[in-house]
């Protein structure tokens, strides 16, 4: 398995036409977009950005395709593997497969979020899917705010089932962080360690190999310094890119819900020349009055004006 997300894995969202149609045309645009970026390793589509639980099966090995044509097959592009049950999440790897992706970002079965999950259920579901699809994976740990949260002895066991190649924490508990991804380091030395704390970039940017992140679809460039400052050790840099950033955080993360940053990443899009417009699918909705503007007015304070 030769899978390098050493650097930034943006999770593009996936355009609507005006009706609510997949725009592939749109997917075109900002796959080859960002595809022509130096540091940009690969795709995660179907995530949350990609709003990917809202497609029908059919929509979603589509929109895979698409996005494997977008970087002209150059760029791994992984999907989101979300399936509650761990065949019918196999059968989705199967047809991510069918479709062109290289890999899975495997969700942890939704029903754990609020009840919790039996010990060893999360290594039965990542062995399970990897045997059945051959789809390499990567580990998605869940905010420690949520039962869906795997300990530091789980993370420690699925990262060393065969197909497991790279992890994508957002556990948004620092403690935890500062002690468990020295460890996870030391005991699993090839493992990618990849952050997607959309919200909280600068602190983890130290201790990863790269961002896997919504935020990347926006600001590719910037994001692309700071993983290369976090890596130098440099700070001082790191903290000029997060100051320059906090505007575009603020107002597309520091939201209500994480879920509406979906919606305002394609606000962010349209400030970059991508997107024409903002559609989402249902059940998300269109940000409140003003949002939109707050959003260009950070885009352009942040330098991040239209590509194309
Ligand atoms: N960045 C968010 C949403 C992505 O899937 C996270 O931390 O999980």
């Amino acid at each position: 398995m030769n899978i390098d997300l050493r650097g930034l894995t943006p999770a593009p969202v996936t355009p609507f036409t005006r009706d609510g149609r997949v725009d592939y045309e749109a997917i075109q645009r900002l796959g080859s977009w960002l595809g022509s970026i130096d540091g940009v390793k690969g795709l995660v589509v179907l995530g949350h950005a990609g709003e990917g639980t809202f497609l029908t099966q059919e929509e979603q090995a589509n929109v895979i395709r698409a996005f494997v044509k977008s970087v002209d097959g150059k760029l791994p592009v992984i999907a989101g593997i979300t399936g509650e049950g761990t065949e019918v999440a196999a059968l989705e790897a199967k047809r991510a497969v069918a479709a062109g992706a290289s890999a899975g970002l495997l969700y942890p079965s939704h029903g754990w979020l609020r009840f919790g999950y039996q010990d060893g259920a999360p290594q039965d579901r990542y062995r399970t899917v990897y045997e059945e699809s051959g789809l390499p994976l990567i580990l998605f740990q869940y905010p420690d705010v949520t039962k869906a949260t795997y300990n530091l002895k789980t993370l420690l066991e699925i990262s060393a089932q065969p197909g497991v190649f790279a992890m994508k924490n957002g556990v948004r508990n620092m403690r935890r962080w500062d002690t468990e991804i020295p460890v996870i380091r030391r005991e699993r030395p090839d493992l990618q360690i990849l952050s997607c704390h959309d919200e909280y970039l600068l602190h983890t940017a130290f201790d990863v190999d790269g961002f896997l992140v919504g935020y990347g679809t926006i600001a590719p460039e910037p994001l692309i310094e700071m993983i290369k400052a976090g890596k130098a050790g440099d700070y001082v840099k790191a903290r000029q890119l997060h100051d320059r950033l906090l505007p575009v955080t603020k107002s597309v993360y520091h939201r209500g819900s994480h879920m509406e940053g979906t919606v305002a990443l394609k606000h962010a899009l349209v400030a970059r020349g991508i997107l024409e417009h903002a559609t989402v699918r249902s059940p998300l909705l269109p940000l409140e009055n003003g949002a939109e503007k707050e959003i260009h007015d950070a885009m352009r304070a942040a330098e991040l004006g239209p590509v194309r």
